[in-house]
């Protein structure tokens, strides 16, 4: 029986919503890389073992960062063509590389994620759900559902218990690697840890978690995440 805490930190995409130069994970808010906000996130949380860093085969830029965490339980794994692909190298990094324990907690959570809250990390830990738990917020604004390809109301979706999945997401690591490994190859398209949980009929847990928790995705994201992090 493991007690370990470990986080995967998926950080191999290049962000092209983002619409920048370099990869939006080494974009610099308040002097620092998103990616060294993110990890900060985990380092500095008493519970968590260790973190594995995903990044791409093509990264130019972790190199220069990777000295500052020499000593400090932070590894490096490459990741893959999509998020869940890099995920599953981070999983078979803390197995295979690391020799953890299956029932090892993981928790995965974006690279473009800085604003997580302690306290956030700290309700998702005490959720324990053996079939996994994610951070998400309640949606607040009515959905609409487009005609397929237009921009014309179909109908108002339903509202209540629907919620924005965040991240970090939390499971076992030996359930999340068999879920996920298993959704891949059934060609399921996979674009968050729980999705690979439900396909085999699981059903994870909903904490609800800070709003401000966002992912850096398009252009305007960055100063929202600056006036977040704001001290
Ligand atoms: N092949 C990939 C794709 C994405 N990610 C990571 O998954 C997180 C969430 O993905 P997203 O916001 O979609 O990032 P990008 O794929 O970089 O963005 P875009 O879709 O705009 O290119 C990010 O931290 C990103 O670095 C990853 O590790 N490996
Ligand atoms: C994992 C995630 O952040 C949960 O909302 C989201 O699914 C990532 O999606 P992306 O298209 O890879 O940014």
């Amino acid at each position: 029986m493991s007690n370990e805490v470990w986080c995967i930190i998926p950080a191999a995409g290049v962000g092209k919503r983002m619409q920048t130069a370099i990869p939006k994970q080494y974009l610099r808010l308040h002097g620092q890389t998103v990616l060294e906000h993110t990890v900060a996130c985990f380092l500095q949380h008493s519970a968590i073992h260790g973190v594995v860093v995903v990044v791409s085969a093509a990264d130019e830029y972790w190199a220069e960062l990777a000295p500052k965490y020499q000593g400090q339980r932070v590894y490096q794994a490459i990741g893959g063509q999509e998020r869940a692909h890099s995920v599953l190298s981070g999983l078979k990094y803390l197995q295979q590389t690391l020799s953890l324990a299956e029932d090892t907690q993981v928790l995965v959570h974006d690279a473009a994620r800085p604003c997580l809250a302690a306290a956030d990390l700290t309700a998702l830990l005490a959720a324990k759900a053996e079939h996994g738990a994610i951070l998400a917020t309640p949606v607040r604004d009515t959905m609409k559902r487009g005609f397929k390809g237009q921009t014309v109301i179909s109908h108002t979706e339903e509202r209540a218990d629907l919620w924005h999945a965040l991240t970090p997401q939390l499971a076992p690591l030996g359930l999340l690697t068999m879920a996920i490994e298993q959704a891949l190859q059934a060609g399921i398209t996979l674009t968050d840890e729980a999705s690979a949980l439900e396909y085999l009929g699981l059903h994870p847990l909903l904490v609800e978690g800070d709003a401000r928790n966002i992912k850096i995705t398009r252009p305007a994201d960055l100063a929202l995440a600056a006036f977040f992090l704001q001290e």
